[in-house]
């Protein structure tokens, strides 16, 4: 009897965001010289438009060469699922270094969600790639009124899992910039250009095997109320706030939690990551990640990664009620409320869930 050939582990990927200019370009330069980079890919993305980028990445002559650190850099003008699909294929057949990790640069103008959402939801790639996270580049200079004019700069900065905060050379006082960076996105730090490319490409849910990076990529965000708390007037339409529960939750009730949260309000779920403890199952948590109406299929760690055992969602939401999600939450866990119905009524007749 043979063994089934093993699967290859997955290819960690990272999308790299951040509006027109803010300095993508000139971070992804600075990290492919670092050799905790080598054997890279990165993918500029620029959606069919004809581009310059690719001519601005160092040492890239064409849609595809071998840099000198060993990374491949390749422009896509058409498909991006093609692009991944085709790599990996050239890679399976010896035909390209054997990349290690991908690196996604978006165009400035992108929402990056159809971006994880093409990566989570794709069968065969959601096998051979695993969506480490994404980096978004703010400017320090030009970023409070890029906030202000576009509505993308704000997705982009709100789907973070860290931040960069290119040009506070230029900028003078970057507190008020990142205290509004804060309040649209607690649980991503905010780091300075040069911050070690290992740091910032590194493990960010722990997938990679190092669990305990699963409480930092959580990040502290407070657990909400369902109260309105003190938000920058241009950004109150997009609120941070987390869940947790003491006890493991069940499995179906989870679920049910999740499927009708993006089933009923996905467009204005800007993100979604997780940690719980699944009452089946309750030394073993899942994390489940997700973007929009799409959540990345749970899961399971190995153990948790402290003594803490506390599930804990974290949520960025746009036009939708915190205390409505608090409820919704607090029904599917069993937690009597005198003014909200309980999960019975809820799955009984999902159509009528009130909120948003
Ligand atoms: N002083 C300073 N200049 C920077 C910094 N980061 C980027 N720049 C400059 O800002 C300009 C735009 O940077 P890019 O890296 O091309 O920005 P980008 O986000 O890739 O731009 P697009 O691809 O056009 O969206 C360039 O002139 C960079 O040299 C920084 O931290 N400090």
């Amino acid at each position: 009897m043979t063994d089934a050939p093993r699967r290859p582990d997955p290819i960690p990927l990272t999308v790299l965001t951040g509006f027109l200019g803010a300095g993508k370009t000139t971070l992804l330069n600075r990290m492919l010289r670092d050799p905790a980079l080598a054997d890279t890919v990165v993918i500029v993305n620029e959606f069919g438009e004809i581009g310059l980028d690719h001519l601005l990445i160092e040492g890239v002559t064409e849609d595809m060469v071998l840099l000198g650190a060993g990374c491949l850099c390749c422009t896509v003008r058409g498909d991006l699922i093609t692009t991944l699909e085709d790599l990996l294929r050239k890679r399976d057949n010896g035909r390209i270094t054997p990349f290690r990790r991908v690196v996604i640069e978006t165009t400035g103008l992108a929402d990056p969600a159809p971006i994880l959402h093409a990566l989570i939801y794709h069968p065969y790639l959601v096998m051979r790639y695993r969506l480490q996270g994404v980096v978004t580049v703010v400017d320090a200079v030009n970023g409070s009124a890029t906030l202000d004019d576009h509505p993308e700069a704000m997705r982009q900065a709100a789907v973070a899992d860290r931040i960069v905060l290119a040009k506070a050379d230029l900028a003078g006082d970057t507190a008020a910039l990142r205290a509004r960076l804060a309040a649209l996105n607690p649980s991503a730090p905010i780091d300075p250009p040069d911050v070690p490319a290992a740091t910032l490409l590194g493990g960010f849910f722990g997938l990679d095997g190092k669990a305990a990076d699963v409480r930092a990529w959580l990040g502290a965000v407070p657990e909400t109320d369902g109260h309105a708390h003190d938000v920058n007037r241009h950004d109150a339409a997009i609120r941070a706030f987390s869940l947790t529960s003491d006890a493991p939750v069940p499995r179906p009730a989870f679920e049910m939690f999740l499927d009708l949260l993006r089933g009923g309000h996905g467009p204005k779920l800007l993100r979604l990551k997780g940690l719980v403890a699944i009452a089946d199952d309750p030394d073993r948590p899942v994390v489940v990640h997700g973007v929009q109406h799409v959540v990345h299929a749970p899961v399971t760690l190995p153990a948790w990664p402290d003594d803490d055992r506390t599930s804990r969602l974290v949520l960025i939401v746009r036009d939708l009620d915190p205390a409505f999600v608090v409820s919704l939450w607090d029904a599917f866990l069993g937690r009597p409320r005198i003014d909200a119905p309980d999960a019975a009524a809820l799955t009984n007749n999902p159509l009528a869930i009130p909120g948003g």
